[in-house]
């Protein structure tokens, strides 16, 4: 199905969850998310923040396991610079200021935090909307996260967090359309 009729109609089913299945399928999410992550070597991992009033996976679950249970991974947040497509990164540490930008998503505050160059991320969690069986994604349209990949090195390993499963196949695709390498579901995790 096409991207831009997908976009609307997962903002319509994520809109539809009760408070009930929001929660349980976080706690899915990061339960399938764990066990993913200890195959993995990760010395810094990237996370997107939730967006403030809109139903996005509550990576603040993940941030909180990580930071209790595995200390030395290092973990780096998006900051998307005002007036462009572009993001620039930061550490997120517990003592991090965060600010947030005109679409309610928490920032690091660029003027107290320390920047990192997309090239030392070993793994990033990507937001979407859908994905699909070969592991494209369809987000909020911005091309934020399609930038952003290719400046990451080449076997950064690429992760979607979805509260639904995947889609036969996105139409409408173009040349900047990274793929995933995994999809966290609450159902579990699907590799490309
Ligand atoms: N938590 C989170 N952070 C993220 C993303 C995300 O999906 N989730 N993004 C993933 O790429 C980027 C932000 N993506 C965005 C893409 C488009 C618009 C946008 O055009 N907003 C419209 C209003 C749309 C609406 O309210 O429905 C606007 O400002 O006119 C906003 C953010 C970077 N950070
Ligand atoms: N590296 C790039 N250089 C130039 N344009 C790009 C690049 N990546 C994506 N775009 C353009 O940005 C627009 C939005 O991209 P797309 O529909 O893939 O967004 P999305 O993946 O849903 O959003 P997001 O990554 O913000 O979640 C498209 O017109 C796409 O061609």
């Amino acid at each position: 199905m096409e991207k831009s009729i997908l976009r609307a109609e997962y903002l319509k089913k994520r809109m539809d969850l009760t408070q009930d299945e929001i929660v349980a399928k976080n706690n899915a999410i990061t339960e399938n998310l764990k066990l993913l992550l200890a195959g993995q070597e990760i010395k810094t991992i990237h996370i997107f923040l939730p967006q403030h009033g809109k139903v996005e996976i509550d990576t603040w679950q993940i941030i909180s396991l990580l930071q209790n249970s595995y200390p030395p991974i290092a973990i780096a947040t998006p900051r998307i610079i005002p007036g462009t497509k572009e993001m620039e990164h930061f550490l997120l540490k517990p003592e991090t200021n965060l600010i947030e930008n005109r679409w309610k998503i928490p920032e690091a505050d660029p003027e107290t935090s320390v920047k990192i160059e997309p090239q030392i991320i070993d793994a990033v969690l990507i937001p979407l909307l859908a994905f699909d069986k070969k592991g494209f994604r369809a987000g909020y349209g911005g091309g934020y996260y399609d930038r952003f990949l290719v400046q990451c090195k080449p076997d950064v390993v690429k992760i979607g967090l979805s509260f639904f499963e995947a889609e036969d196949k996105i139409d409408g695709l173009d040349r900047f359309d990274v793929a995933m390498n995994y999809c966290v579901t609450p159902f579990g995790i699907v590799q490309f």
